[in-house]
């Protein structure tokens, strides 16, 4: 059976849930649940604390786990990113009291709070800057305003956490995140892996994609499907009145409102667009 981390809080919780839920797995009915076992998937999820993941899948005691990419590397484990799963992301950064520090270089021989040492240590030591790290669990942006450290390092999203703490970000992203399933050598090729990865690209594609349907005057049909080309080829149906046909395609849900307009333009009527709840390409 396949044995599977989820993380049991914070950000990454949920849509990891959600996520195998959409992917066809039993998930947890309650909080507190600690295991799950799935007899007809094969699976048995463990609910762990999102930190403890990769130690746990890098032990070989699960096949895989859920995380971010940001807690695998701040771990130090030798696991491997199986597939990007497109929430939870954010970009790791250092942080300063706004106008004080420029460039990387500014970090030399200060303090940086953060909660993710090993991460932060490691991208300081490649380029050659010394500086002195102080760990703390979270809520690190009152760090400075405490005097605990001078900036630091750490997860930002929409950056509303910062300026409301009157800290600026500066330099480079330290590393651009989001959850990923993780995996080791050992275990890359287990028989259940694959179908799980499977299931989850699935969701995957079915939110990054919509069904659009539209009906086209025949004479328009090469420029619509120019629009729509879909993964294969456009699905072209015959209508009663001769001179049109209906047309279904797969679209990137970004550009939806944009080729939902140039059909419109071209001639395009009755143009519906579906969501889709799975699919397998
Ligand atoms: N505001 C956020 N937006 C997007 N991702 C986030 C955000 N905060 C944390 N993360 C991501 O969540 C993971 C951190 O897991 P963690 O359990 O520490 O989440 P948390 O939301 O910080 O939980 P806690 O409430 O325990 O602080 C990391 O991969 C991190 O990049
Ligand atoms: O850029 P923003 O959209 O403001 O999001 C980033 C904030 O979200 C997380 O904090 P969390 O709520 O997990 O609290 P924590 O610091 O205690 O972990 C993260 O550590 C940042 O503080
Ligand atoms: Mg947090």
């Amino acid at each position: 059976m396949l044995r599977i981390a989820v993380p049991n809080k914070g950000s990454l919780s949920e849509p990891a849930v959600t996520m195998l839920k959409e992917a066809g797995y039993r998930t947890r009915r309650s909080g507190r649940e600690l295991v799950l076992v799935d007899d007809a998937n094969e699976i048995e999820l463990f609910f762990l604390r999102p930190r403890d993941i990769a130690v746990y899948v890098g032990q070989g005691t699960v096949h895989a786990g859920i995380t971010g990419r940001d807690l695998l590397l701040d771990s130090g484990v030798k696991a491997i990113e199986h597939l990007a799963l497109g929430f939870a992301r954010s970009t790791f950064r250092f942080a300063a009291p706004a106008g004080t520090m420029t460039a990387l270089e500014d970090v030399a021989g200060k303090r940086v709070a953060t909660s993710y040492d090993v991460l932060v240590r490691g991208f300081l030591a490649e380029r050659g800057i010394e500086a002195q790290t102080v760990h703390l669990d979270g809520a690190v942006e009152s760090s400075v305003h405490l005097g605990v450290a001078d900036l630091i390092a750490d997860v930002v999203e929409t950056g509303t956490t910062l300026r409301a703490a009157g800290l600026e970000t500066f330099g480079e992203p330290i590393l651009v995140s989001e959850a990923v399933l993780i995996t080791t050598e050992q275990y890359r090729d287990a028989p259940g892996l694959a179908t799980l990865v499977r299931r989850l690209e699935g969701v995957l594609r079915a939110r990054s994609y919509v069904l659009v349907d539209y009906d086209i005057p025949m004479n328009k049909l090469h420029v619509a499907a120019e629009l729509t080309p879909g993964i294969e080829s456009p699905t072209v149906s015959p209508l009663q009145n001769p001179d049109w046909v209906a047309v279904r395609a797969m679209v990137p849900r970004a550009d939806m409102n944009r080729i939902m307009d140039e059909l419109y333009e071209i001639g395009a009527r009755a143009i519906l667009v579906s969501s889709l709840l799975a699919c397998r390409l």
